[in-house]
């Protein structure tokens, strides 16, 4: 019998009545907690330490208001969160979300998530997380401008190099990050360009760093399917979403010999059994924002709009052997991962941030379907932004094919770690154990080292 189950849920109980009215928040602590009760054991330090607790309240949590003038001339007001939740491996690190359903629970799930995320790709990064309810959709160009800058005014109190450093999310890319960079420049008069990752090119953002999350997805897929003797190889893959991530896994599974069927937005999700022609999804997507259904409708031949559906609803008669989810939390639920179970699944990647639900992850693990859970999975996209923090550090700029290469190894890396300490704890396999207890063990000794701060 263990000897720490008192503690673990005595601290997950203090939890939910210090963080009410906050259930992404607390699924993700429960996620954590359920592979720590063998840590705890082992290192008596950390209960008396309290890292459990400590880890768990953020260093520092700014709300703030985001007034901004719309196209008529009205005065609108948003809510703007920055959580920056641990800073024991170096400065909060972690991007911005702009949906209308972001709220504290949202960014303080996300901040604890990427505290973990950014431990195991082994780079000197704390975590954070922060966002806005602003809704970008329907909104003109001078308005996510206008929006950008009244949000980085509050916000610029609070970043830096070597405090904490934001990147893009949903609804956050290189279009908003200009926009944030320029009014942070302007309001500090000095070119830091270490302040923001996700950055244009010619104004010190990195070649790969667009491509990484979906591209490291893809690679720690391929990690776990050769520990089955199997590759991308002809394999059947149904990706969610079409936006940053989505379009980056597609391109990358697809030269790798996949078949990518499915693609989704939030108006519904798109099968076409013959392979997605990604050119006219980026088209669609990246160029004219417009909505998925345009895609089937352009593409014609067997592709097909399902609208209101999930991709994870599509019917398809041929077996789906990978599932990558990239769109969003808690998007694929019970029922359709034994749906995918039963049609022939071998694994899994979180493109996403906890877009599988917990019945789901449980149907996946009891299925021995290989499951790569977020924190291993998408840490491409953060490593990359480290990539992007050193060659601006040292005002450099690397090649497409150097900086994939590093990104390549540091995914290998991340998937070794997690490999290795999942059999070091008793757990052969098992991904989520192995993600959450070299993620947490690393910011646990850095924290002892540090004293109680
Ligand atoms: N951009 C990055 O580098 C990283 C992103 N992530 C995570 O990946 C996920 C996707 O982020 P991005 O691609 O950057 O955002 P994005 O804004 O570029 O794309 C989000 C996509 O998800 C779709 N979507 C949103 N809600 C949906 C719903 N309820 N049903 C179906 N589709 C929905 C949107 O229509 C869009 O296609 C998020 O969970 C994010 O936290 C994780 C690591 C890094
Ligand atoms: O690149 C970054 O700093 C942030 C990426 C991110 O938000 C994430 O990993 O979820």
């Amino acid at each position: 019998m263990p000897a720490t189950p008192n503690l673990i849920d005595d601290v997950y109980d203090e939890i939910l009545s210090r963080n009410p009215g906050e259930p992404e928040f607390h699924q993700a602590v429960r996620e954590v907690f359920g592979s720590l009760d063998r840590v705890l054991e082992r290192n008596p330090q950390y209960v008396q330490a309290s890292i459990l607790e400590r880890i768990c309240e953020p260093e520092r949590q700014i709300i703030f208001r985001v007034p901004w003038v719309d196209d008529a001339n009205r005065v609108r007001i948003n809510r703007g969160f920055r959580v920056q939740f641990n800073s024991a491996l170096g400065p909060y690190k972690g991007g911005l979300r702009f949906h209308p359903t972001v709220g504290l629970g949202t960014v303080k799930f996300l901040g604890f998530e990427q505290i973990f995320k950014n431990a195991l790709t082994g780079m000197p990064i704390g975590g954070g997380k922060g966002g806005s309810d602003f809704d970008p959709k329907g909104k003109s160009e001078g308005e996510i401008m206008r929006f950008c800058q009244s949000f980085m005014t509050e916000l610029s109190r609070h970043v830096g190099e070597y405090r904490d450093v934001p990147a893009g999310d949903i609804g956050v890319g290189g279009r908003e990050i200009g926009y944030l960079f320029g009014q942070y420049k302007r309001m500090t008069n000095q070119y830091e360009s270490g302040v923001l990752t996700g950055k244009g090119l010619t104004w010190g953002g990195s070649l790969v760093r667009t491509e990484a999350t979906g591209y490291g997805a893809v690679y720690f897929t391929q990690h776990m399917l050769a520990t089955r003797s199997r590759s991308f190889d002809g394999a059947r893959a149904l990706v969610s979403g079409s936006g940053n991530v989505a379009i980056y896994a597609i391109e990358k599974v697809v030269e790798l010999g996949g078949v990518v069927v499915g693609a989704s937005d939030s108006s519904g999700a798109i099968h076409d059994p013959d392979g997605i022609d990604l050119a006219l999804l980026r088209d669609v997507k990246e160029r004219r924002r417009e909505r998925i259904a345009v895609y089937a409708e352009e593409r014609g031949g067997r592709a097909r709009f399902l609208p209101g559906a999930s991709v994870w609803d599509i019917e398809s008669d041929e077996p789906i052997h990978v599932a990558l989810p990239c769109a969003t939390q808690n998007e694929l639920s019970e029922a359709q991962a034994a749906k995918l179970v039963a049609n022939g699944l071998v694994a899994v990647a979180e493109g996403a941030n906890m877009p599988a639900t917990p019945g789901a992850v449980r149907v996946f693990r009891e299925a021995g379907v290989l499951f790569g859970p977020g924190k291993a999975a998408n840490a491409g996209g953060v490593a990359t932004s480290a990539l992007e923090m050193q060659q601006n550090a040292s005002r450099d700029s690397w090649s497409f094919e150097h900086t994939e290469q590093r990104l390549a190894e540091i995914m290998e890396a991340i998937h070794e770690r997690t490999a290795a300490t999942a059999e070091e704890y008793g757990a052969p396999g098992d991904y989520v154990v192995g993600a959450n207890i070299a993620g947490f063990t690393r910011v646990a000794d850095a924290m002892l080292s540090l004293g109680v701060i």
